[in-house]
């Protein structure tokens, strides 16, 4: 019997490494819903492709395109939250959260409240809302399995080992684009070549992400909610090639890591296998002896100041990866608009948290808690982003 799987996110980067598996495994699989934000086009498209149950689009403008684009093709279909929420209350094995940013936290919860597997790639859910996304995922049954690569190589690399027995956890960093530059060519750089990942082939948000090293302070903090560990357990180390994603040190010296090459459908398969392994067609295999050196060094905190601001977040918990989150959203947005500099975005995402950490001390209690608080601090952020130009 084939497995429902249900997409949210579906025309993004995850999204179509996800249903490109999802053909190719097309006797497996079928497609429960496809769940995009506002590109009619593009959703229209994947649908005719992929024939889902129902489709639907985040932003209720778009939806009269949809329609249009999708008439005769017998696939239901709807926009705006009322139309996500349905898409989500559609029957489906296996929910792939893969929206951007804190936008995919409502939905994916949504689909955890109704106790389904999810495989997570939005990692702003969990920085946004983690305590009370787990707690959810308990008490509603819902299985989260990680799919963002560190995460997915960190689960695997745990085999059926105890966190207790881990000495330190690390996920690796590719470096970004910035990796090798001095502090005043990074001070200047533009969207575009902050864009320019030299590993992986990702959406913007989580690119600038990935140039600032903010990414990787998400990852920290996906880690801690993921694995149940605290932050003193955690490290972070550059490896310029992406090849090894993750390591675990046991608490006797032994180290377990997951390899494999920059390529998601790796661990999106693992997760849509279910314990299967899935072959990947078009995929390259990992040959260590063409791939020549896995170097490492230690992660610049000085070029790279939104890792510090991350670990502090996760040090001092309560709403401050909330907090975090919001602001820089709202940073990387204004940066690739061009209205802030790139070290604008750490300097917005330090203020925010220096003006809401008096304000909200403890933990969001619940998901709507975290999306009030994350609602504030975005409109405080979209305020600031002149005077961080200003100070920039
Ligand atoms: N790309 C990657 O390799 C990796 C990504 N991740 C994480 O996965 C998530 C997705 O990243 P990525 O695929 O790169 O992002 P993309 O920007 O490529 O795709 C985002 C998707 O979300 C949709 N979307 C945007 N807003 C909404 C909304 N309000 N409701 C529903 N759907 C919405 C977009 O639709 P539309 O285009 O119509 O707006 C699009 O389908 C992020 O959290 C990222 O951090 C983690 C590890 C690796
Ligand atoms: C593919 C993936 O999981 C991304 O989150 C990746 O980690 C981004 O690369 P960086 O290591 O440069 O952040
Ligand atoms: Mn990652």
């Amino acid at each position: 019997m084939s497995l429902t799987v249900t997409v949210l996110g579906a025309t993004g980067s995850i999204g179509r490494s996800t249903t490109d598996l999802l053909a190719q495994h097309a006797g497996r699989f079928r497609v429960g819903a496809l769940v995009g934000g506002k590109d009619a086009a593009a959703l229209a498209k994947l649908a005719l492709e992929m024939r889902p149950d129902f489709a639907a689009l985040a932003d209720e403008s778009a939806g009269p395109a949809l329609a249009e684009a999708l008439t005769g093709s017998g696939i239901p279909n709807g926009a705006g939250e009322d139309a996500v929420l349905e898409a989500v209350a559609r029957e489906a094995d296996i929910v792939v959260a893969a929206v951007s940013g804190a936008a995919g936290l409502k939905p994916t919860h949504a689909a955890l409240r109704l106790g389904r597997t999810i495989a997570l790639a939005n990692k702003e859910s969990l920085v946004c809302a983690g305590d009370a996304f787990m707690r959810d995922a308990a008490r509603y049954g819902a299985r989260i399995l990680p799919v963002d690569s560190e995460h997915n190589a960190l689960a695997q690399a745990m085999g059926d080992g105890r966190v207790s027995d881990i000495a330190k956890m690390t996920l690796t960093a590719s470096g970004g684009p910035f990796r090798t530059w001095a502090q005043e060519r990074i001070a200047a750089a533009s969207p575009a070549e902050a864009a320019a990942h030299p590993t992986w082939s990702m959406g913007m948000k989580i690119n600038i992400d990935s140039a600032s090293l903010m990414n990787k302070g998400l990852e920290l903090i996906e880690a801690h909610h993921l694995f149940g560990i605290e932050a003193a357990r955690l490290d972070v180390i550059v490896h310029p090639q992406s090849i090894v994603h993750g390591l675990i040190a046991w608490r006797d010296g032994a180290v377990t890591a997951g390899l494999a090459m920059p390529d998601m459908r790796v661990p999106i398969a693992h997760c849509l296998g279910l314990g299967d392994r899935l072959e990947i067609a078009r995929g390259r295999p990992l040959d260590l002896a063409t791939t020549g050196s896995l170097t490492f060094e230690p992660a610049d905190e000085a070029r790279f100041p939104c890792l510090r601001v991350a670990r502090a977040a996760l040090a001092e918990g309560g709403a401050a990866p909330t907090v975090m989150n919001a602001a820089n959203e709202i940073a990387v947005a204004a940066f690739i608009r061009g209205a802030i500099p790139f070290y604008g975005i750490a300097e917005l995402v330090e203020r925010a948290c220096e003006r809401f950490a008096p304000v909200y001390v403890r933990a969001p209690e619940d998901v709507e808690e975290a999306l009030a608080i994350d609602a504030e601090v975005r409109a405080w952020s979209l305020e600031a982003v002149p005077q961080a130009r200003a100070a920039g």
